[in-house]
């Protein structure tokens, strides 16, 4: 798993090392990273790195310290290197000195747009760690006359680094560089970043803010049944979804739960015709009572607010093992929060709402969406999965992982029905619920990319790439294997 730490973070465990080695050396180290990277663009984009042009947005910290002396190492290799400086008289001095003797100049005015004009890569060097709101005027204004590739140093200017939010202009990197250890922008808004490339600096750091599943952490947690499993010790995932009117919402959530692992499913309520009609494989019956043992239940897609929808929600929650309530189901947790006490508060419940959810329970999660995840799940001791281009899984226990969607195409009806299908399959097998919610997230965004293959794609289509979706990461985790 990838991990991020917050700035505050970051700094703290930089100040040991900064200590321990001599003044600059980090920051030479942390640029010649930059460097590399920028003559690997350079040559990318124009099949050559001497004589080409490189621009330097420089501020006024440290930050802009870092693109100077990346300007120094991209001299050495024959670049042409100009320093544009937001404040003159605040440069890193250090920085400029050394650019100035290596043969580096600095531009002013209208000398300044021309060289970010001409440039072949411009390095963003405005802010990094001190990030605080959108690009200042003087610096928007630069950046418009930018139509080069820009590699961000540290993060991109603009956008804040413990939230990844944009509020009014910003740089889009193609590359990044950062030093030491991923802040949470690398994994929250990887839009702005590009590819992200990490300079170690040796930093001692423990548990992330934020993670990150890639597809060889998905591959090895799926379940995947052993010689002596049946389809018993594999976990029973109980779905209590649909309504007679509504009958979609079972059909795609039992579907999902089916393909999701070898297990066996069982279904309750009023759909249960037409979940065996395409689903000949669930055990399908008519109330939570007579449905048997199962070992994880996913209660409330398209199961109404009514009256019969709260009576199967709390008798679900009572039933002594991991839930995943969604979409009707957290509804009925807002309107009756007295619903929470049917819970054991032993078991696990992984609630999975969208935005206008996650404000009817408990209230508008706002830009930070980390911490508003990580806030309802601490207070509503479940794992809160926040469905959105960016799908936060928080844990009671603080961990958060985030999840960035592969393209917009799961934005469609029923792709809710889906996941908390998967989400119930991973829970029966006994997998940790927030890593259960985190992987299921994952998969299903690929099982949307897979669908939709550059057009719209339907639940029905999402939920038919599991297989494909599930093969590709068993290969990928072999691969990793021998
Ligand atoms: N510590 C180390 O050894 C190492 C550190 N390293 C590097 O140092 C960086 C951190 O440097 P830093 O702390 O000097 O601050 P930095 O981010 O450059 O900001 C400077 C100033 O910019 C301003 N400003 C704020 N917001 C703004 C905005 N939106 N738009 C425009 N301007 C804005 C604000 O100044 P103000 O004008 O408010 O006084 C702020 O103080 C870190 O990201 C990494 O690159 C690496 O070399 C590895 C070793
Ligand atoms: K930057």
């Amino acid at each position: 798993m990838r991990g991020a730490w917050t700035s505050a973070r970051v700094r703290a465990a930089e100040e040991p090392v900064l200590a321990a080695t001599p003044e600059g050396a980090l920051m030479r180290r942390a640029a010649f990273g930059v460097a590399v990277q920028a003559a690997e663009l350079l040559a990318e984009h124009t099949g050559a790195v001497s004589g080409r042009r490189v621009a330097l947005l420089v501020g006024v910290g440290n930050n802009g310290g870092d693109a100077l002396w990346a300007g120094v190492f991209l001299r050495r290799r024959g670049v042409a290197v100009t320093a544009v400086l937001l404040d003159a008289e605040r440069t890193h001095p250090a920085g400029l000195g050394a650019l100035r003797r290596a043969g580096g100049r600095t531009a002013t005015g209208t000398v300044a747009a021309a060289a970010l004009e001409h440039a072949d890569v411009v390095l963003d060097g405005i802010v990094g760690l001190a990030a605080r709101g959108p690009l200042r005027a003087k610096a928007a204004e630069l950046v418009e006359h930018v139509s080069a590739p820009i590699l961000a140093v540290d993060m991109p200017s603009g956008v804040d680094p413990d939230t990844g939010v944009t509020s009014g202009p910003h740089i889009r990197a193609e590359r990044t560089v950062t030093f030491g250890a991923r802040k949470p922008v690398h994994l929250l808004n990887p839009a702005v970043c590009g590819s992200v490339h990490l300079v170690d600096l040796g930093l001692e750091l423990d548990s992330p803010d934020v993670y990150a599943l890639d597809a060889v952490d998905v591959g090895l947690h799926w379940p995947v049944p052993g010689l002596a499993d049946d389809k018993y010790t594999q976990g029973v995932a109980g779905i209590a979804a649909g309504s007679s009117t509504y009958p979609g919402a079972a059909v795609l959530a039992a579907g999902a739960a089916v393909l999701a692992t070898a297990g066996m499913v069982r279904y309750v309520g009023p759909a249960a015709e037409a979940v065996r009609a395409q689903w000949p494989e669930v055990v399908a019956t008519g109330s939570v009572a007579d449905a048997g043992r199962v070992q994880s239940w996913v209660a409330g897609p398209g199961i109404g607010t009514g009256s019969e929808g709260r009576d199967t929600l709390e008798r679900v929650l009572a039933d002594g093992v991991p839930v995943c309530v969604d979409a009707d189901g957290i509804n009925l947790l807002a309107r009756s929060p007295t619903l929470f006490d049917a819970r054991d508060p032993a078991t696990p419940l992984v609630l999975t709402p969208h935005d206008r959810e996650f404000a009817r329970l408990v209230g508008d999660p706002g830009s930070d969406r980390v911490g508003a995840a990580r806030r309802a799940a601490v207070d509503l001791r479940s794992v809160v999965l926040l469905k959105g281009n960016t799908t936060i899984v928080a844990a009671p226990d603080g961990r958060v992982l985030a999840n960035v969607a592969r393209g917009s195409w799961l934005a469609t009806a029923g792709s809710g029905d889906v996941l908390s299908g998967l989400v119930g399959a991973l829970l029966a097998s006994g997998m940790d619920p927030w890593l259960a919610a985190g992987c299921s997230a994952w998969l299903h965004s690929l099982a949307g990319e897979l669908a939709a293959r550059g057009a719209p794609t339907s639940a029905s289509g999402i939920l038919a790439a599991i297989p494909e979706a599930l093969r590709g990461i068993r290969v990928q985790q072999a691969h990793r294997e021998y």
